[in-house]
């Protein structure tokens, strides 16, 4: 296994010219903000800068205490998010790399940064922000951000026959398998029915804007399946699903779902994502690798995560990138040795909290699918349009994970809170047992 120390050297940030004017605001999730370069340099083209996010300070009295930010404060807290952008390329790359498929991890660049550069971006990006990302903002304190090929933009360069588009698919499938999990209590049996995604609208949203979509579907490696999920994902996206026309985002249509009229050849394109996913190992991957890191549930998770913060060997300190490593490391070697008991493994308190924290990220990334030419050539429409997808041959297209970062241990007690909340609220809407869903995993079981 190679240390943090060996990693430091092999992710130095690199020094570019960056000028604030070069880079546009792409997009934001919750915890990073992303922008887009547009300058005429030869070393940056179709790359996109990612920047972490912090809440915006609740106390703006000027006559506040700022005993706490002096220089040294300062210089700590940028060394911190330093470390931090450093650690989330090594965690991605080494840690999910190897447990999803190194194929589908993007290369990042680390970069260092500005604090005029930092102010100039915030500052352009302020009134493209959406109003429901706006309780954080960009961190001023980084001056090292990440580079990463921009998966969704068009470039000039790039030659296309008239009528072809390039098409991004961002999906946010979240988590594919419905845990079996000795230690769910028997008051809780519902999440051995029903999977968590299902479970969770009752709580996220209101009837109306209720999707069909079940990941289990999606992860299911069944093509009926499949193309189901694909078409729910369509007729109700809930930001589970966003389709970009050459780089332009495709917005909602008055139901919640995408507006298919501006997609070329939209159901195609649909049957050409399902036809995609059912090529790739991905999937499958994903849902089975979230399932065996969280043999636990965090039921089980959170007494284990208790005595080992009581014993000492986890603190309120963020484990280090080498306890990452190392618990991802032991996690692929107890499987290679046959896993002893994988529904119940022999593993201490800490390895428990890093392995089930581990599958917290998974159950949180997004996939993207490119297509550089749609519709495409290799394909008559009326060939396709029959959505035969066995003889169906793929367009050339990139998948990639996004969003692979560390979470927070530090959330496990609001990751129990969170679970049950999920639970209470789905039986409460839904107390006859005949009347509740059945996300099965079984290929074949479901009638769809
Ligand atoms: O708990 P969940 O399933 O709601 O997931 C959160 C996501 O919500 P959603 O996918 O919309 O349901 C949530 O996404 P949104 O902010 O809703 O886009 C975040 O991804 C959050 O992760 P983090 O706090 O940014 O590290 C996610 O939190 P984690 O559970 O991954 O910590
Ligand atoms: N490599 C990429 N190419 C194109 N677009 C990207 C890329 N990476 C991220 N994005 C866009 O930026 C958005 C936010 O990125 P990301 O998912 O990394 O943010 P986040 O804050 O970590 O997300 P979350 O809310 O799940 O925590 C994505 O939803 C996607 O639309």
């Amino acid at each position: 296994m190679q240390t943090a120390t060996a990693h430091a050297s092999m992710y130095q940030p690199a020094s570019f010219d960056m000028q604030a004017g070069d880079w546009v605001y792409r997009g934001e999730g919750n915890a990073n903000i992303l922008f887009a370069y547009i300058g005429e340099g030869s070393e940056l083209p179709g790359q996109l800068l990612r920047l972490t996010k912090r809440g915006v300070p609740q106390n703006t009295d000027i006559n506040a205490d700022d005993s706490d930010t002096d220089d040294s404060s300062f210089n700590k807290e940028q060394e911190k998010l330093s470390l931090q952008a450093h650690n989330n390329v090594v965690f991605t790359k080494e840690v999910i790399g190897p447990l999803i498929g190194a194929d589908y991890i993007l290369q990042h660049q680390l970069v260092y940064l500005s604090s005029k550069f930092i102010e100039q971006l915030s500052l352009a990006a302020e009134p493209l922000r959406p109003s429901s990302r706006t309780h954080k903002q960009i961190d001023p304190m980084q001056r090292v951000g990440a580079l990463v090929r921009d998966m969704i933009n068009v470039l000039e360069l790039t030659p296309k026959q008239p009528g072809e588009h390039t098409i991004a698919i961002e999906i946010k499938p979240k988590w594919g398998f419905v845990p079996s999990s000795k230690y769910i209590s028997q008051a809780n049996s519902v999440k051995h029915r029903v999977c968590r995604h299902c479970m969770h609208q009752y709580l996220k949203h209101d009837k109306d804007s209720m999707s069909e979509y079940c990941p289990i579907d999606l992860f299911s490696n069944n093509c009926t399946r499949v193309k189901h999920a694909v078409d729910c994902l369509f007729d109700v996206s809930n930001d589970r699903l966003r389709v970009f026309v050459d780089g332009t985002h495709i917005a909602g249509d008055e139901n919640g779902g995408i507006d298919v009229a501006k997609v070329p050849h939209s159901q195609q394109l649909k049957q050409t994502i399902a036809d995609i996913i059912l090529a790739e190992k991905l999937l499958p991957r994903l849902g089975s690798v979230q399932n065996r890191l969280d043999v636990f549930d965090i039921e089980g998770l959170f007494p284990r995560y208790k005595r080992a913060l009581e014993a000492g060997v986890l603190t309120e300190k963020e484990p280090s990138i080498d306890d990452w490593l190392e618990a991802a490391a032991r996690f692929r070697q107890r499987e290679e040795q046959g896993g002893s008991n994988v529904n119940a493994p022999v593993v201490d308190d800490k390895q428990a909290a890093l392995e089930f924290m581990i599958s917290v990220t998974l159950k949180d990334v997004s996939v993207l699918i490119r297509i550089e030419s749609w519709p495409s050539a290799s394909k008559s429409e009326s060939e396709s349009a029959e959505g035969d997808s066995s003889s169906a041959k793929l367009p050339e297209y990139h998948i990639a994970v996004i969003d692979a970062d560390a979470k927070k241990l530090a959330k496990v007690p609001k990751y129990l809170k969170n679970d049950q909340e999920i639970v209470d609220r789905y039986l409460e809407t839904n107390p006859n047992v005949a009347q509740q869903k059945a996300c099965c995993e079984q290929q074949g079981e479901k009638d769809i």
